[in-house]
């Protein structure tokens, strides 16, 4: 389990991380999302010890990092794929580590095959390709069977196999107990894997919440409706105090109220129905919104709203 409590990080002049407080918890995949330079990395590398708060506190099992014995039992990590010696093999590069937290060297093969870089293991890190590299960093994160793992991007540069293959180990691992943490650009993917998503902007917590909640609290949650007397219940809606489009001859699409309310109004007014379903926003559409007077170097947008 991680918790912060008024986790902050002042570089100069720069807020980076500006006083998160957060529990994060087993058996769950917690997705970290935000835009570039939102604070993402800098909170990880505090949790992990790498950069010193300014202010507040990243405990993970009640501790901070700096005061866990043997910390790859506890914690493991992928924060950038290439830190590795690029002269050493794989499989060299996870013997040190073993050895530094008192790991047996047995456990070195298990992981090489659990990312599938058995084959590959005599390989110098430098020759291995980002996707490589990737399967590498997290197995260096597998080794200590840590009950904590935080991945920073860990599908960048992997095919969509890799990608697949990521998802699939995160749920794994969070099924398994453990707390898995995972900042990611691809929104369409932390859709597939998180069960609870953690959005930051410009270093202030912006959302704390499950999947659903975030798509769903965003947004654009609508309701569909078809009828063959669209235009007739179309005024039915609006009078009962519902926002209505009229996005085809037959169909409408309504925001601000429940499915079953307009079922309802379409029955009360004896309209017939071939169609009432709820559309929900897609994550991207709802991080958006709640990213938007936060992205520090985003385009312009010039237009309406797509
Ligand atoms: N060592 C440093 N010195 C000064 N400023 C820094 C340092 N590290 C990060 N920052 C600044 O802190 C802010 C947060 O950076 P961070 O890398 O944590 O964001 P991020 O969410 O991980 O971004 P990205 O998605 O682009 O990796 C940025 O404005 C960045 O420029």
């Amino acid at each position: 389990m991680i918790s912060l409590q008024g986790l902050t990080k002042r570089y100069g002049e720069r807020l980076a991380v500006d006083g998160l407080s957060l529990a994060l918890r087993p058996g769950t995949v917690t997705g970290f999302l935000g835009p570039n330079g939102a604070g993402k990395s800098t909170t990880m590398r505090m949790i992990l010890g790498l950069d010193r708060p300014t202010a507040g506190v990243a405990l993970i099992g009640g501790r901070p990092y700096h005061q866990i014995k043997n910390p790859l039992c506890t914690v493991g990590a992928l924060l950038d794929a290439r830190a590795v010696h690029p002269g050493r093999s794989g499989e060299a590069h996870l013997l040190a580590l073993a050895r530094s937290n008192g790991i047996g060297a047995r456990r070195v093969g298990q992981v090489l095959e659990t990312v599938g870089l058995g084959g590959a293991a005599r390989k110098r890190a430098g020759t291995l390709s980002l996707g490589m590299s990737q399967r590498l960093g997290i197995a260096g994160a597998l080794l200590g069977n840590p009950a904590v793992l935080i991945f920073d991007e860990p599908v960048n540069g992997l095919d969509p196999d890799g990608v697949r293959w990521v998802r699939h180990l995160m749920r794994e691992l969070a099924a398994q107990g453990r707390t898995v943490f995972v900042s990611s650009h691809l929104m369409s993917e932390m859709q597939l894997t998180a069960d609870h998503l953690v959005v930051i902007g410009k270093g202030r917590l912006l959302a704390d919440a499950p999947l659903a909640d975030v798509i769903d609290g965003g947004t654009l949650a609508s309701v569909v409706v078809r009828s063959p007397y669209a235009g007739d219940l179309a005024g039915r809606l609006r009078a009962a105090g519902m926002a209505v489009r009229r996005v085809a001859e037959n169909e409408l699409e309504v925001t601000g109220a429940a499915l079953d309310r307009v079922g309802d109004a379409a029955f009360d007014a004896g309209i017939r129905l071939h169609e009432l379903s709820v559309r929900s926003a897609s994550l991207e559409q709802a991080y958006q919104r709640l990213t938007a007077d936060s992205v520090e170097f985003g385009a312009q947008t010039t237009g309406a709203e797509a």
